[in-house]
Formats: structure tokens, C-alpha cells, sequence
């Protein structure tokens, strides 16, 4: 379902708003919820509002949806954009899981990261995701040699390795079925070309040249769009 939200504030309050309920009510059904949340540069000020919500964050594990091959103090560590703008005030009490604690070591990166996710045994209460211009979202890239295992329906790890054709950095990212094994996805945008491009892709069929229409199109797992002009 798309949210059309009539301002930043309005989006934001909306996604707290979601994001509260759904941790809530996981954490009444399985005594924690996990939450996957992406990086990039737009949900900073979501994570600020969200580090303040009532929830009962000792019971939250935290998680990345993807994240860049770079050590944790890098500038484009999804890891330290968690650590800096949500694991705030009440949020800091959060389990938080990188995924990069060797950062030349992708393989075994990879194979821990799948380790530490089978071993919370309970699927992912939220995957809070993003989306590129080009339509990505987590890592999966169009064009990247991996998207085929990362859109397989029937990939059994839970993360894998990706390498963006034009972005920077090798990527860890939850897969497509790994995705659409959790509990709700959300997926927050803004402007105008992405708007255009979300539109795209909820023409059917799903295409690998728009990641995000596989997520977009399927009626497996509950999904909500939240877009801001
Ligand atoms: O590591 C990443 O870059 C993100 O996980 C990625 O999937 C992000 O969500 C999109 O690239 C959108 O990024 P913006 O929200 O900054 O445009």
C-alpha cells in the first residue's frame, strides 16, 4: 500500500507511528521484535524520531538490512549511522548486530552475519528499507552479478554478498526471500523521481531492473510505501 504523506514531518510521524505498533506487538508475541533498518543519507531524521518512541527497546534487537564493506568508523558505514542517529536516549538499551567485523574478510563476514540472523529464531519483526533512483533497495542492485541468487525465491541464506556496478563499496544484503520471510516491510521515499520510479515498478511484471518491484508486487508480506513529494 502506498502512504502519500504531506510533509517530511508527516512521513516520519507516520513510519514512528508504524514501526512503535509492530515492535509492540512483537515484542507481546515473541518477548523481542528485530528490526532491520537500511542506511544511505534519508532515514537520519527518522532514526532521531524513532530513537524516541515508546518502546521497550530492551527487548528490540537492531539489525542492517545491508551494509558497505568498510570498517565501522568509515563514513559510509550503515553500522556507525545506526550507532550515531538511533542507538540514542532509550534506543541505546538495543541488542545491535553489524554485519562487517572484518572488513577485508567479505566471505566470512557474510557467513557470520547468516550465523548471528538464524540464530535470533524468529523472523524479522520490520525491515525498514530505502530505495535508489535506480531502484534498488538494500544492496540489491540492478545489474549487479549477484542479483539473481539475491532475487531467487528459494536463496537460503539470509544475507549474501553483492557488488553494486555504480555505487561504491562490495555490499552484504538480506536477500529478496529473506525479506519477504519477515513480519511487515516498509519502505520509505521522497521526491519526485522517486515517486516516478516506485510507480514503474508496480507495473507488472517484477523486473531485475527495478529491485524494488519484486518487493513492491508480491502479496506474500505485509508492505507499506511511505512517500513524501
Ligand atoms: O546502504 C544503503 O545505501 C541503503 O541500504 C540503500 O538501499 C538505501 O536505502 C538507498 O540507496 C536509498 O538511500 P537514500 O535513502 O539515502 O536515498
Amino acid at each position: 500500500m502506498l502512504h502519500v504523506c504531506a510533509s517530511p514531518q508527516d512521513q516520519i510521524a507516520r513510519l514512528v507511528s508504524a514501526l512503535t505498533a509492530t515492535l509492540t506487538q512483537e515484542i507481546d508475541r515473541y518477548g523481542r521484535a528485530v528490526l532491520a533498518v537500511s542506511g544511505g543519507r534519508s532515514p537520519i531524521p527518522l532514526f532521531h524520531a524513532l530513537a524516541r518512541a515508546p518502546v521497550e527497546w530492551a527487548r528490540v534487537t537492531i539489525t542492517l538490512v545491508d551494509e558497505r564493506l568498510v570498517s565501522a568508523d568509515h563514513a559510509d558505514s550503515n553500522a556507525a549511522l545506526v550507532r550515531t542517529h538511533l542507538l540514542t536516549g532509550d534506543a541505546a538499551k538495543a541488542r545491535f548486530l553489524p554485519l562487517v567485523d572484518v572488513p577485508h574478510d567479505l566471505a566470512g563476514c557474510v557467513a557470520r552475519a547468516n550465523t548471528r540472523f538464524r540464530a535470533l529464531g524468529q523472523p524479522l519483526s520490520a525491515a525498514l528499507l530505502g530505495m535508489g533512483d535506480d531502484g534498488h533497495t538494500a544492496s540489491l542492485f540492478p545489474e549487479a552479478a549477484e542479483l539473481a541468487e539475491g532475487l531467487d525465491p528459494n536463496f537460503a541464506q539470509p544475507y549474501l554478498a553483492l557488488t553494486p556496478p555504480h555505487a561504491p563499496h562490495k555490499r552484504i544484503s538480506l536477500s529478496l526471500a529473506a525479506l519477504l520471510a519477515s513480519d511487515r516491510l516498509l519502505l520509505s521515499i521522497a521526491g519526485a523521481a522517486k515517486r516516478e520510479v516506485y510507480d514503474r515498478a508496480c507495473q507488472p511484471p517484477p523486473s531485475p531492473a527495478l529491485p524494488i518491484s519484486y518487493l513492491i508486487q508480491q502479496q506474500q508480506t505485509p508492505f507499506d510505501a511511505y512517500w513524501t513529494p
